[in-house]
Protein backbone atom coordinates (compact mmCIF):
# COMPACT_ATOMS: atom_id res chain seq x y z
CA UNK A 1 0.00 0.00 0.00
CA UNK A 2 1.26 3.51 -0.80
CA UNK A 3 0.51 6.22 1.70
CA UNK A 4 0.77 9.81 0.61
CA UNK A 5 1.44 12.26 3.39
CA UNK A 6 0.38 15.89 3.51
CA UNK A 7 2.93 18.54 4.42
CA UNK A 8 0.22 20.63 6.07
CA UNK A 9 -0.73 19.68 9.59
CA UNK A 10 -4.45 19.26 10.25
CA UNK A 11 -4.31 19.85 13.99
CA UNK A 12 -1.99 20.11 16.96
CA UNK A 13 -1.56 17.09 19.19
CA UNK A 14 -1.95 18.00 22.88
CA UNK A 15 1.08 17.31 25.05
CA UNK A 16 -1.29 15.54 27.45
CA UNK A 17 -2.23 12.77 25.03
CA UNK A 18 -0.38 9.79 26.54
CA UNK A 19 -0.41 9.02 30.25
CA UNK A 20 -1.39 6.59 32.97
CA UNK A 21 -4.54 5.63 34.84
CA UNK A 22 -4.02 4.49 38.43
CA UNK A 23 -6.13 3.14 41.25
CA UNK A 24 -5.34 0.71 44.04
CA UNK A 25 -6.40 -2.55 42.34
CA UNK A 26 -3.62 -4.86 43.64
CA UNK A 27 -1.34 -2.10 42.44
CA UNK A 28 -0.78 0.45 45.23
CA UNK A 29 -0.32 -1.39 48.53
CA UNK A 30 2.18 -4.17 47.91
CA UNK A 31 3.10 -2.66 44.58
CA UNK A 32 3.93 0.88 43.56
CA UNK A 33 3.76 2.02 47.20
CA UNK A 34 7.04 0.74 48.61
CA UNK A 35 5.90 -0.42 52.11
CA UNK A 36 7.03 -4.05 52.36
CA UNK A 37 4.90 -5.19 55.31
CA UNK A 38 1.33 -6.31 54.67
CA UNK A 39 -1.29 -5.40 57.33
CA UNK A 40 1.30 -3.20 58.99
CA UNK A 41 -1.11 -1.37 61.27
CA UNK A 42 -4.06 -3.74 61.63
CA UNK A 43 -6.29 -1.12 60.02
CA UNK A 44 -10.00 -1.77 59.56
CA UNK A 45 -9.75 -5.33 60.97
CA UNK A 46 -11.90 -6.93 63.64
CA UNK A 47 -9.84 -7.54 66.79
CA UNK A 48 -9.46 -11.09 68.12
CA UNK A 49 -10.06 -12.66 64.71
CA UNK A 50 -7.68 -14.74 62.63
CA UNK A 51 -8.22 -12.41 59.69
CA UNK A 52 -6.91 -9.53 61.81
CA UNK A 53 -3.53 -11.31 61.84
CA UNK A 54 -3.35 -11.50 58.04
CA UNK A 55 0.30 -11.74 56.88
CA UNK A 56 1.58 -12.12 60.49
CA UNK A 57 2.66 -15.37 62.15
CA UNK A 58 4.13 -16.35 65.52
CA UNK A 59 7.85 -17.14 65.84
CA UNK A 60 8.78 -20.00 68.19
CA UNK A 61 5.51 -20.24 70.03
CA UNK A 62 4.59 -16.63 70.85
CA UNK A 63 0.87 -16.03 71.41
CA UNK A 64 -0.46 -13.40 69.01
CA UNK A 65 -3.72 -11.49 68.91
CA UNK A 66 -4.93 -8.18 67.53
CA UNK A 67 -6.57 -6.17 70.30
CA UNK A 68 -8.48 -2.93 70.48
CA UNK A 69 -5.89 -1.26 72.66
CA UNK A 70 -7.08 0.49 75.83
CA UNK A 71 -4.30 2.98 75.00
CA UNK A 72 -4.26 3.08 71.20
CA UNK A 73 -1.16 4.40 69.48
CA UNK A 74 -3.39 6.98 67.80
CA UNK A 75 -7.07 7.62 67.31
CA UNK A 76 -6.74 6.58 63.65
CA UNK A 77 -5.05 3.28 64.58
CA UNK A 78 -7.05 1.74 67.45
CA UNK A 79 -5.72 -1.80 67.05
CA UNK A 80 -2.48 -3.22 68.42
CA UNK A 81 -0.73 -6.53 68.02
CA UNK A 82 -0.46 -8.23 71.39
CA UNK A 83 2.52 -10.58 71.70
CA UNK A 84 2.76 -12.84 74.76
CA UNK A 85 6.05 -14.64 75.37
CA UNK A 86 5.05 -17.92 77.03
CA UNK A 87 7.09 -19.34 79.89
CA UNK A 88 9.64 -22.03 79.21
CA UNK A 89 10.81 -20.87 75.81
CA UNK A 90 14.44 -20.40 74.84
CA UNK A 91 15.84 -18.59 71.82
CA UNK A 92 14.10 -15.86 69.79
CA UNK A 93 10.33 -15.68 70.33
CA UNK A 94 8.05 -13.16 68.65
CA UNK A 95 6.33 -12.38 65.37
CA UNK A 96 7.04 -12.40 61.67
CA UNK A 97 5.48 -10.72 58.63
CA UNK A 98 5.54 -12.37 55.20
CA UNK A 99 5.21 -9.13 53.24
CA UNK A 100 3.05 -8.95 50.13
CA UNK A 101 3.54 -12.54 49.00
CA UNK A 102 7.23 -12.26 49.73
CA UNK A 103 9.89 -9.71 50.66
CA UNK A 104 12.82 -9.08 48.35
CA UNK A 105 16.10 -8.77 50.29
CA UNK A 106 19.05 -7.31 48.41
CA UNK A 107 22.57 -7.14 49.78
CA UNK A 108 23.80 -3.63 50.32
CA UNK A 109 20.34 -2.05 50.26
CA UNK A 110 19.33 -0.03 53.28
CA UNK A 111 15.96 -1.04 54.73
CA UNK A 112 14.23 1.38 57.08
CA UNK A 113 12.28 -0.42 59.77
CA UNK A 114 10.11 1.11 62.44
CA UNK A 115 7.40 0.15 64.90
CA UNK A 116 5.71 1.39 68.04
CA UNK A 117 5.63 -0.70 71.21
CA UNK A 118 4.35 -0.45 74.74
CA UNK A 119 4.09 -2.73 77.74
CA UNK A 120 0.43 -2.74 78.88
CA UNK A 121 1.75 -3.48 82.36
CA UNK A 122 4.82 -1.67 83.65
CA UNK A 123 7.55 -3.77 85.22
CA UNK A 124 11.25 -3.83 85.89
CA UNK A 125 11.79 -5.82 82.69
CA UNK A 126 14.72 -4.65 80.59
CA UNK A 127 15.78 -6.48 77.50
CA UNK A 128 16.16 -6.11 73.81
CA UNK A 129 14.04 -6.63 70.76
CA UNK A 130 15.79 -8.10 67.73
CA UNK A 131 14.61 -6.64 64.43
CA UNK A 132 15.56 -8.72 61.46
CA UNK A 133 15.01 -10.19 58.03
CA UNK A 134 15.25 -13.90 57.60
CA UNK A 135 14.45 -16.51 55.00
CA UNK A 136 11.24 -18.50 55.38
CA UNK A 137 13.25 -21.38 56.84
CA UNK A 138 14.72 -19.12 59.49
CA UNK A 139 18.14 -18.24 58.07
CA UNK A 140 19.01 -14.77 59.29
CA UNK A 141 19.79 -12.25 56.53
CA UNK A 142 20.29 -9.31 58.86
CA UNK A 143 19.32 -8.49 62.44
CA UNK A 144 19.71 -5.64 64.88
CA UNK A 145 19.04 -5.67 68.65
CA UNK A 146 17.21 -2.67 70.11
CA UNK A 147 17.17 -2.12 73.91
CA UNK A 148 13.68 -1.83 75.44
CA UNK A 149 12.28 -1.33 78.89
CA UNK A 150 8.94 -1.99 80.55
CA UNK A 151 9.41 0.87 82.97
CA UNK A 152 6.42 2.67 81.42
CA UNK A 153 3.18 1.69 79.72
CA UNK A 154 3.57 4.56 77.25
CA UNK A 155 4.16 4.02 73.57
CA UNK A 156 7.70 4.28 72.25
CA UNK A 157 8.80 4.24 68.61
CA UNK A 158 11.75 2.21 67.37
CA UNK A 159 13.53 3.20 64.15
CA UNK A 160 16.31 1.00 62.83
CA UNK A 161 18.06 0.54 59.52
CA UNK A 162 18.88 -2.92 58.27
CA UNK A 163 21.63 -3.54 55.74
CA UNK A 164 21.83 -7.17 54.66
CA UNK A 165 25.27 -8.35 53.66
CA UNK A 166 23.85 -11.11 51.48
CA UNK A 167 20.91 -11.19 49.09
CA UNK A 168 18.22 -13.75 49.64
CA UNK A 169 17.99 -16.42 46.96
CA UNK A 170 14.21 -15.97 46.75
CA UNK A 171 11.56 -13.56 47.99
CA UNK A 172 10.30 -16.10 50.54
CA UNK A 173 11.53 -14.02 53.47
CA UNK A 174 10.06 -12.60 56.63
CA UNK A 175 10.46 -9.48 58.69
CA UNK A 176 10.82 -10.58 62.32
CA UNK A 177 10.54 -8.95 65.73
CA UNK A 178 11.72 -11.22 68.52
CA UNK A 179 12.68 -11.20 72.19
CA UNK A 180 14.82 -13.73 74.02
CA UNK A 181 12.39 -16.39 75.22
CA UNK A 182 14.10 -17.01 78.54
CA UNK A 183 14.75 -13.37 79.42
CA UNK A 184 11.26 -12.22 78.34
CA UNK A 185 9.38 -15.23 79.70
CA UNK A 186 5.81 -14.25 80.57
CA UNK A 187 6.07 -10.73 79.12
CA UNK A 188 3.23 -9.17 77.13
CA UNK A 189 4.09 -6.47 74.62
CA UNK A 190 1.80 -4.41 72.38
CA UNK A 191 2.96 -3.31 68.96
CA UNK A 192 1.49 -0.85 66.46
CA UNK A 193 2.23 0.62 63.04
CA UNK A 194 5.09 -1.46 61.83
CA UNK A 195 6.87 -0.36 58.68
CA UNK A 196 9.69 -1.64 56.50
CA UNK A 197 10.80 0.36 53.48
CA UNK A 198 13.43 -0.42 50.87
CA UNK A 199 15.08 2.48 49.07
CA UNK A 200 12.39 4.51 47.27
CA UNK A 201 12.15 6.24 43.88
CA UNK A 202 14.09 9.51 44.17
CA UNK A 203 14.48 8.68 47.86
CA UNK A 204 11.03 10.06 48.66
CA UNK A 205 10.06 9.27 52.25
CA UNK A 206 6.96 7.04 52.18
CA UNK A 207 7.64 6.74 48.49
CA UNK A 208 7.44 4.38 45.57
CA UNK A 209 9.14 1.04 44.85
CA UNK A 210 12.11 1.81 42.63
CA UNK A 211 11.77 -0.93 39.97
CA UNK A 212 8.05 -0.41 39.39
CA UNK A 213 8.31 3.39 39.53
CA UNK A 214 11.21 3.38 37.09
CA UNK A 215 9.30 1.15 34.66
CA UNK A 216 6.35 3.54 34.76
CA UNK A 217 8.49 6.69 34.52
CA UNK A 218 10.30 5.28 31.47
CA UNK A 219 7.01 5.48 29.55
CA UNK A 220 7.32 9.27 29.70
CA UNK A 221 3.70 9.73 30.78
CA UNK A 222 2.18 13.23 30.74
CA UNK A 223 -0.61 12.61 33.24
CA UNK A 224 -1.59 10.31 36.06
CA UNK A 225 -5.30 9.71 36.63
CA UNK A 226 -6.03 9.12 40.31
CA UNK A 227 -7.37 7.81 42.64
CA UNK A 228 -9.81 5.71 40.55
CA UNK A 229 -11.79 4.07 39.06
CA UNK A 230 -13.98 1.99 41.25
CA UNK A 231 -11.60 2.44 44.16
CA UNK A 232 -12.60 6.11 44.32
CA UNK A 233 -16.30 5.29 44.20
CA UNK A 234 -16.48 2.27 46.54
CA UNK A 235 -19.46 0.14 47.48
CA UNK A 236 -20.87 2.49 50.13
CA UNK A 237 -20.85 6.21 50.84
CA UNK A 238 -18.91 5.62 54.05
CA UNK A 239 -16.23 3.59 52.28
CA UNK A 240 -15.60 6.16 49.56
CA UNK A 241 -12.04 7.45 49.07
CA UNK A 242 -11.61 10.59 51.17
CA UNK A 243 -8.57 12.72 50.42
CA UNK A 244 -8.23 14.07 53.97
CA UNK A 245 -7.93 10.55 55.42
CA UNK A 246 -4.93 9.90 53.18
CA UNK A 247 -2.62 12.82 54.04
CA UNK A 248 -0.35 13.64 56.97
CA UNK A 249 1.49 11.27 59.33
CA UNK A 250 0.81 7.55 58.88
CA UNK A 251 -0.41 7.53 62.49
CA UNK A 252 -3.30 9.72 61.30
CA UNK A 253 -4.35 7.54 58.38
CA UNK A 254 -7.09 5.01 59.36
CA UNK A 255 -7.00 3.17 56.04
CA UNK A 256 -10.22 1.98 54.43
CA UNK A 257 -11.90 -1.05 52.94
CA UNK A 258 -11.08 -0.60 49.28
CA UNK A 259 -13.35 -1.58 46.42
CA UNK A 260 -11.20 -4.47 45.27
CA UNK A 261 -11.60 -6.84 48.19
CA UNK A 262 -8.79 -5.75 50.45
CA UNK A 263 -7.99 -3.05 52.95
CA UNK A 264 -6.14 0.02 51.64
CA UNK A 265 -3.53 1.38 54.03
CA UNK A 266 -3.83 4.81 52.37
CA UNK A 267 -0.10 5.06 52.92
CA UNK A 268 -0.17 6.07 49.26
CA UNK A 269 -2.21 9.19 49.77
CA UNK A 270 -2.99 12.39 47.92
CA UNK A 271 0.28 14.15 48.82
CA UNK A 272 2.26 11.03 47.91
CA UNK A 273 0.45 10.86 44.55
CA UNK A 274 1.21 14.54 43.86
CA UNK A 275 4.87 14.17 44.83
CA UNK A 276 5.06 11.14 42.51
CA UNK A 277 3.55 13.16 39.66
CA UNK A 278 6.11 15.91 40.28
CA UNK A 279 8.99 13.41 40.38
CA UNK A 280 7.95 11.94 37.01
CA UNK A 281 6.87 15.19 35.36
CA UNK A 282 3.21 14.22 35.12
CA UNK A 283 0.12 16.27 35.82
CA UNK A 284 -2.63 14.70 37.90
CA UNK A 285 -6.02 14.12 36.37
CA UNK A 286 -7.74 13.95 39.72
CA UNK A 287 -11.20 12.63 40.43
CA UNK A 288 -13.54 13.77 43.16
CA UNK A 289 -16.23 11.50 44.58
CA UNK A 290 -19.54 12.48 43.00
CA UNK A 291 -22.24 11.27 45.39
CA UNK A 292 -22.77 7.76 44.08
CA UNK A 293 -21.60 4.46 45.61
CA UNK A 294 -21.39 1.28 43.54
CA UNK A 295 -23.67 -0.55 45.95
CA UNK A 296 -26.39 1.63 44.42
CA UNK A 297 -26.69 4.61 46.77
CA UNK A 298 -26.91 8.12 45.33
CA UNK A 299 -26.75 10.90 47.90
CA UNK A 300 -29.95 12.96 47.78
CA UNK A 301 -29.52 16.39 46.22
CA UNK A 302 -30.40 18.13 49.47
CA UNK A 303 -27.58 16.24 51.21
CA UNK A 304 -24.78 16.85 48.70
CA UNK A 305 -23.37 19.88 50.52
CA UNK A 306 -20.75 18.18 52.69
CA UNK A 307 -19.50 16.06 49.78
CA UNK A 308 -19.20 19.12 47.54
CA UNK A 309 -17.30 20.90 50.30
CA UNK A 310 -15.00 17.89 50.66
CA UNK A 311 -14.31 18.10 46.91
CA UNK A 312 -13.58 21.83 47.20
CA UNK A 313 -11.13 21.08 50.01
CA UNK A 314 -9.55 18.27 47.98
CA UNK A 315 -8.94 20.61 45.04
CA UNK A 316 -7.71 23.35 47.39
CA UNK A 317 -5.25 20.87 48.83
CA UNK A 318 -3.78 20.58 45.33
CA UNK A 319 -3.95 24.16 44.03
CA UNK A 320 -5.28 26.41 46.80
CA UNK A 321 -3.66 29.41 48.40
CA UNK A 322 -2.30 28.50 51.86
CA UNK A 323 -3.29 31.97 53.07
CA UNK A 324 -6.93 31.41 52.12
CA UNK A 325 -7.60 27.69 52.49
CA UNK A 326 -6.84 25.39 55.40
CA UNK A 327 -6.51 22.49 53.00
CA UNK A 328 -3.87 24.44 51.07
CA UNK A 329 -2.19 25.41 54.33
CA UNK A 330 -2.05 21.69 55.15
CA UNK A 331 -0.29 21.09 51.81
CA UNK A 332 2.21 23.79 52.68
CA UNK A 333 2.78 22.27 56.10
CA UNK A 334 3.55 18.97 54.39
CA UNK A 335 6.31 20.63 52.41
CA UNK A 336 4.75 21.99 49.24
CA UNK A 337 3.65 25.59 49.65
CA UNK A 338 3.39 26.08 45.89
CA UNK A 339 0.31 24.67 44.18
CA UNK A 340 0.67 21.53 42.08
CA UNK A 341 -0.32 21.78 38.42
CA UNK A 342 -3.93 20.75 37.86
CA UNK A 343 -6.01 21.28 34.73
CA UNK A 344 -8.60 18.51 34.82
CA UNK A 345 -10.85 17.28 37.61
CA UNK A 346 -13.09 14.30 36.94
CA UNK A 347 -16.50 14.30 38.62
CA UNK A 348 -16.97 10.71 39.75
CA UNK A 349 -16.21 7.59 37.75
CA UNK A 350 -18.38 5.71 35.25
CA UNK A 351 -21.46 7.56 36.42
CA UNK A 352 -23.36 5.89 33.60
CA UNK A 353 -24.12 3.41 36.37
CA UNK A 354 -26.24 6.17 37.95
CA UNK A 355 -27.19 8.46 35.09
CA UNK A 356 -30.54 9.42 36.55
CA UNK A 357 -28.93 11.04 39.59
CA UNK A 358 -25.85 12.28 37.74
CA UNK A 359 -28.03 15.02 36.27
CA UNK A 360 -28.30 16.75 39.64
CA UNK A 361 -24.99 15.46 41.04
CA UNK A 362 -23.02 16.78 38.04
CA UNK A 363 -24.96 20.04 38.09
CA UNK A 364 -24.51 20.72 41.79
CA UNK A 365 -20.85 19.65 41.98
CA UNK A 366 -19.77 21.51 38.85
CA UNK A 367 -21.76 24.66 39.59
CA UNK A 368 -20.06 24.93 42.98
CA UNK A 369 -16.62 23.76 41.88
CA UNK A 370 -16.44 25.89 38.73
CA UNK A 371 -17.29 28.97 40.82
CA UNK A 372 -14.43 28.14 43.19
CA UNK A 373 -12.00 27.08 40.47
CA UNK A 374 -12.73 28.91 37.21
CA UNK A 375 -9.60 27.60 35.50
CA UNK A 376 -10.29 23.91 36.12
CA UNK A 377 -11.86 21.79 33.36
CA UNK A 378 -14.39 19.32 34.73
CA UNK A 379 -14.73 15.91 33.10
CA UNK A 380 -18.11 14.16 33.02
CA UNK A 381 -18.18 10.38 33.40
CA UNK A 382 -21.68 9.49 32.18
CA UNK A 383 -22.24 8.35 28.60
CA UNK A 384 -21.57 11.16 26.14
CA UNK A 385 -24.59 13.50 25.95
CA UNK A 386 -26.80 10.86 27.56
CA UNK A 387 -28.24 12.13 29.74
CA UNK A 388 -28.08 15.76 28.75
CA UNK A 389 -26.23 17.52 31.54
CA UNK A 390 -26.20 21.09 32.72
CA UNK A 391 -23.81 22.79 32.59
CA UNK A 392 -22.94 21.16 29.27
CA UNK A 393 -19.72 19.15 29.81
CA UNK A 394 -16.80 20.18 27.63
CA UNK A 395 -14.93 16.97 28.53
CA UNK A 396 -16.12 13.39 28.80
CA UNK A 397 -14.23 10.32 30.03
CA UNK A 398 -14.88 7.40 27.68
CA UNK A 399 -13.97 3.85 28.75
CA UNK A 400 -13.83 0.80 26.50
CA UNK A 401 -12.89 -2.78 27.29
CA UNK A 402 -13.21 -4.97 24.25
CA UNK A 403 -11.62 -7.69 22.14
CA UNK A 404 -8.36 -7.31 20.20
CA UNK A 405 -10.40 -7.45 17.00
CA UNK A 406 -12.69 -4.70 18.20
CA UNK A 407 -9.71 -2.41 18.76
CA UNK A 408 -8.16 -3.31 15.43
CA UNK A 409 -11.47 -2.61 13.68
CA UNK A 410 -12.39 0.57 15.56
CA UNK A 411 -9.45 2.86 15.05
CA UNK A 412 -11.98 5.23 13.44
CA UNK A 413 -14.02 5.35 16.67
CA UNK A 414 -13.61 9.11 17.04
CA UNK A 415 -13.52 10.09 13.34
CA UNK A 416 -17.29 10.36 13.30
CA UNK A 417 -17.61 12.38 16.51
CA UNK A 418 -19.15 15.80 16.01
CA UNK A 419 -16.65 18.62 16.36
CA UNK A 420 -18.71 20.71 18.79
CA UNK A 421 -16.03 21.94 21.23
CA UNK A 422 -16.38 18.80 23.34
CA UNK A 423 -13.11 16.96 23.97
CA UNK A 424 -12.57 13.41 25.17
CA UNK A 425 -10.44 11.58 27.68
CA UNK A 426 -10.06 7.92 26.73
CA UNK A 427 -9.53 7.27 30.39
CA UNK A 428 -9.60 3.50 30.36
CA UNK A 429 -9.14 1.18 27.40
CA UNK A 430 -7.71 -2.29 26.86
CA UNK A 431 -8.31 -5.43 24.89
CA UNK A 432 -9.18 -7.86 27.65
CA UNK A 433 -10.85 -10.86 26.09
CA UNK A 434 -10.98 -12.75 22.80
CA UNK A 435 -14.65 -13.53 23.46
CA UNK A 436 -16.90 -10.75 22.20
CA UNK A 437 -19.90 -12.24 23.95
CA UNK A 438 -18.18 -12.44 27.34
CA UNK A 439 -15.76 -9.52 27.57
CA UNK A 440 -15.54 -9.55 31.37
CA UNK A 441 -15.44 -13.31 31.74
CA UNK A 442 -12.73 -15.62 32.98
CA UNK A 443 -9.68 -17.06 31.22
CA UNK A 444 -11.78 -20.15 30.60
CA UNK A 445 -14.08 -18.06 28.37
CA UNK A 446 -11.43 -15.96 26.63
CA UNK A 447 -10.32 -13.40 29.23
CA UNK A 448 -6.69 -12.46 28.79
CA UNK A 449 -4.40 -13.03 31.77
CA UNK A 450 -1.70 -10.90 30.17
CA UNK A 451 -1.70 -8.74 27.05
CA UNK A 452 -0.72 -10.51 23.82
CA UNK A 453 0.74 -9.33 20.52
CA UNK A 454 -2.77 -9.62 19.12
CA UNK A 455 -4.29 -7.45 21.86
CA UNK A 456 -1.40 -4.98 21.85
CA UNK A 457 -1.34 -4.51 18.08
CA UNK A 458 -5.10 -3.98 18.18
CA UNK A 459 -4.59 -1.31 20.81
CA UNK A 460 -1.84 0.21 18.68
CA UNK A 461 -4.23 0.42 15.73
CA UNK A 462 -6.76 2.14 17.97
CA UNK A 463 -4.08 4.53 19.19
CA UNK A 464 -3.24 5.63 15.65
CA UNK A 465 -6.87 6.72 15.55
CA UNK A 466 -6.46 8.65 18.80
CA UNK A 467 -3.59 10.62 17.22
CA UNK A 468 -5.65 11.22 14.07
CA UNK A 469 -8.44 12.53 16.31
CA UNK A 470 -6.26 14.39 18.79
CA UNK A 471 -8.16 17.55 17.92
CA UNK A 472 -10.87 16.14 20.20
CA UNK A 473 -9.02 13.45 22.20
CA UNK A 474 -6.82 15.19 24.79
CA UNK A 475 -5.71 12.25 26.90
CA UNK A 476 -5.73 8.45 26.78
CA UNK A 477 -4.59 5.76 29.19
CA UNK A 478 -4.57 1.98 29.20
CA UNK A 479 -6.22 0.43 32.25
CA UNK A 480 -5.48 -1.08 34.65
CA UNK A 481 -1.88 -0.03 34.96
CA UNK A 482 -0.45 -2.52 37.46
CA UNK A 483 -1.13 -5.81 39.20
CA UNK A 484 0.56 -8.10 41.67
CA UNK A 485 0.55 -11.49 39.97
CA UNK A 486 0.00 -13.24 43.31
CA UNK A 487 -3.12 -11.25 44.10
CA UNK A 488 -4.91 -9.89 41.04
CA UNK A 489 -8.41 -8.50 40.97
CA UNK A 490 -8.30 -7.85 37.22
CA UNK A 491 -6.46 -9.06 34.16
CA UNK A 492 -4.84 -8.14 31.86
CA UNK A 493 -2.75 -5.26 33.15
CA UNK A 494 -0.13 -3.07 31.53
CA UNK A 495 2.65 -3.95 33.99
CA UNK A 496 2.66 -6.95 36.30
CA UNK A 497 4.97 -7.54 39.22
CA UNK A 498 5.60 -9.71 42.25
CA UNK A 499 7.67 -9.15 45.37
CA UNK A 500 10.85 -9.63 43.38
CA UNK A 501 10.50 -8.26 39.88
CA UNK A 502 8.51 -6.22 37.35
CA UNK A 503 7.02 -7.75 34.19
CA UNK A 504 6.17 -5.15 31.51
CA UNK A 505 3.69 -6.49 28.95
CA UNK A 506 3.50 -6.27 25.16
CA UNK A 507 0.96 -3.48 25.66
CA UNK A 508 3.45 -1.66 27.88
CA UNK A 509 5.92 -1.50 24.98
CA UNK A 510 3.17 -0.22 22.67
CA UNK A 511 2.24 2.50 25.14
CA UNK A 512 5.90 3.37 25.58
CA UNK A 513 6.50 3.54 21.81
CA UNK A 514 3.64 6.00 21.34
CA UNK A 515 4.51 8.04 24.40
CA UNK A 516 8.23 8.39 23.64
CA UNK A 517 7.68 9.14 19.96
CA UNK A 518 5.30 12.05 20.10
CA UNK A 519 4.63 14.72 17.55
CA UNK A 520 2.94 17.97 18.34
CA UNK A 521 1.00 18.16 15.07
CA UNK A 522 -0.80 15.60 12.91
CA UNK A 523 -0.04 15.22 9.21
CA UNK A 524 -3.02 13.86 7.30
CA UNK A 525 -2.24 10.88 5.10
CA UNK A 526 -4.05 8.32 3.00
CA UNK A 527 -6.51 6.78 5.43
CA UNK A 528 -6.05 3.14 6.41
CA UNK A 529 -8.82 0.72 5.57
CA UNK A 530 -10.94 0.77 8.75
CA UNK A 531 -11.51 -2.95 8.49
CA UNK A 532 -8.04 -3.75 7.22
CA UNK A 533 -5.04 -5.03 9.11
CA UNK A 534 -2.54 -2.20 8.66
CA UNK A 535 -2.91 1.11 10.48
CA UNK A 536 -0.72 4.16 10.73
CA UNK A 537 -0.49 7.74 11.87
CA UNK A 538 1.98 10.39 10.75
CA UNK A 539 2.93 13.20 13.09
CA UNK A 540 5.53 15.91 13.06
CA UNK A 541 7.72 17.11 15.93
CA UNK A 542 7.98 20.76 14.98
CA UNK A 543 10.96 21.46 17.24
CA UNK A 544 13.15 19.01 15.31
CA UNK A 545 11.16 18.80 12.05
CA UNK A 546 11.10 15.05 12.62
CA UNK A 547 8.39 13.05 10.87
CA UNK A 548 7.24 10.17 13.03
CA UNK A 549 5.26 7.40 11.40
CA UNK A 550 3.59 4.82 13.65
CA UNK A 551 2.38 1.63 12.04
CA UNK A 552 0.47 -1.28 13.49
CA UNK A 553 0.21 -4.57 11.68
CA UNK A 554 -2.55 -6.43 13.47
CA UNK A 555 -1.89 -9.78 11.86
CA UNK A 556 1.15 -12.02 11.75
CA UNK A 557 1.90 -11.68 8.06
CA UNK A 558 4.23 -9.07 6.61
CA UNK A 559 2.63 -6.20 4.67
CA UNK A 560 4.66 -3.85 2.45
CA UNK A 561 3.85 -0.17 2.86
CA UNK A 562 5.41 2.89 1.23
CA UNK A 563 5.13 6.40 2.62
CA UNK A 564 5.44 9.13 0.05
CA UNK A 565 6.72 12.23 1.83
CA UNK A 566 6.01 15.61 0.18
CA UNK A 567 9.14 17.33 1.33
CA UNK A 568 11.87 18.72 -0.88
CA UNK A 569 14.68 17.79 1.45
CA UNK A 570 14.55 14.63 3.50
CA UNK A 571 17.41 13.11 5.46
CA UNK A 572 18.93 10.11 3.78
CA UNK A 573 18.40 7.85 6.78
CA UNK A 574 16.01 7.51 9.66
CA UNK A 575 15.48 5.01 12.46
CA UNK A 576 12.79 2.40 12.75
CA UNK A 577 11.72 1.09 16.13
CA UNK A 578 10.17 -2.29 15.59
CA UNK A 579 8.35 -4.29 18.23
CA UNK A 580 8.11 -7.91 17.20
CA UNK A 581 7.15 -10.88 19.33
CA UNK A 582 8.97 -12.35 21.28
CA UNK A 583 11.30 -9.40 21.71
CA UNK A 584 10.99 -7.84 25.12
CA UNK A 585 12.58 -4.63 23.89
CA UNK A 586 12.09 -2.36 20.93
CA UNK A 587 14.74 -2.74 18.25
CA UNK A 588 16.13 0.31 16.47
CA UNK A 589 16.97 -0.10 12.79
CA UNK A 590 18.56 2.46 10.44
CA UNK A 591 16.35 2.94 7.43
CA UNK A 592 17.47 4.22 4.04
CA UNK A 593 15.11 6.69 2.40
CA UNK A 594 15.15 6.14 -1.37
CA UNK A 595 13.76 8.30 -4.21
CA UNK A 596 14.34 11.61 -2.49
CA UNK A 597 12.94 14.38 -4.65
O1 LIG B 1 -15.83 -3.61 36.74
S1 LIG B 1 -15.57 -2.43 35.95
O2 LIG B 1 -16.57 -1.39 36.16
O3 LIG B 1 -15.37 -2.72 34.54
O4 LIG B 1 -14.25 -1.85 36.50
C1 LIG B 1 -13.35 -1.14 35.70
C2 LIG B 1 -13.93 0.20 35.37
C3 LIG B 1 -13.56 1.06 36.54
O5 LIG B 1 -13.52 2.44 36.25
C4 LIG B 1 -12.18 0.55 36.94
O6 LIG B 1 -12.01 0.76 38.32
C5 LIG B 1 -12.19 -0.93 36.63
C6 LIG B 1 -10.93 -1.56 36.07
O7 LIG B 1 -10.12 -0.72 35.36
Amino acid sequence: VAVSVSATASHPIPSTLWGQMFEDISSGDGGLYAELLQNRAFQQVTPNTTAALNAWHPVNGATLSVVADTVPVSSALPNSLQVVIPAGKTGPVGVGNEGYWGIKVTAGSTYTASFHYRFPTASAFKGSITVGLQTAIGHSLVSTPVPITAASTAWAQVNVTLRPTASASSTANNFTITLDGAAASGQTVHFALFSLFPPTFKNRPNGMRVDIATTLAEMGPSFFRLPGGNNLVSETVAQRWQWNATVGPLLSRPGRVGDWGYINTDGLGLMDYLNWCEDVGMEAIMAVWSGFALGGTSVAEASLGPYIQQAIDQINFVIGDPAKSSAAALRASLGHAAPFPLTYVEVGNEDFFASSTYTYRWHDFVTALQAEFPNIHFIATSNTFNPILSPNPLQYDVHVYQTPTWFAQNSFFYDGFERNATTYFEGEYAAISTNSSDIFGSPATGRLTFPTMQSSSGEAAFMTGLERNADIVFSASYAPLLNHVANSQWTPNLVSFDAGAVYPSTSYYVQKLFSLNRGDEYLPSTLPNPTGTLFWSVVRKTSTRQIIIKISNTVGTAAPVTFVLPFRTVASTGTAQVYLFPFTTVHDFDVWIPNRC
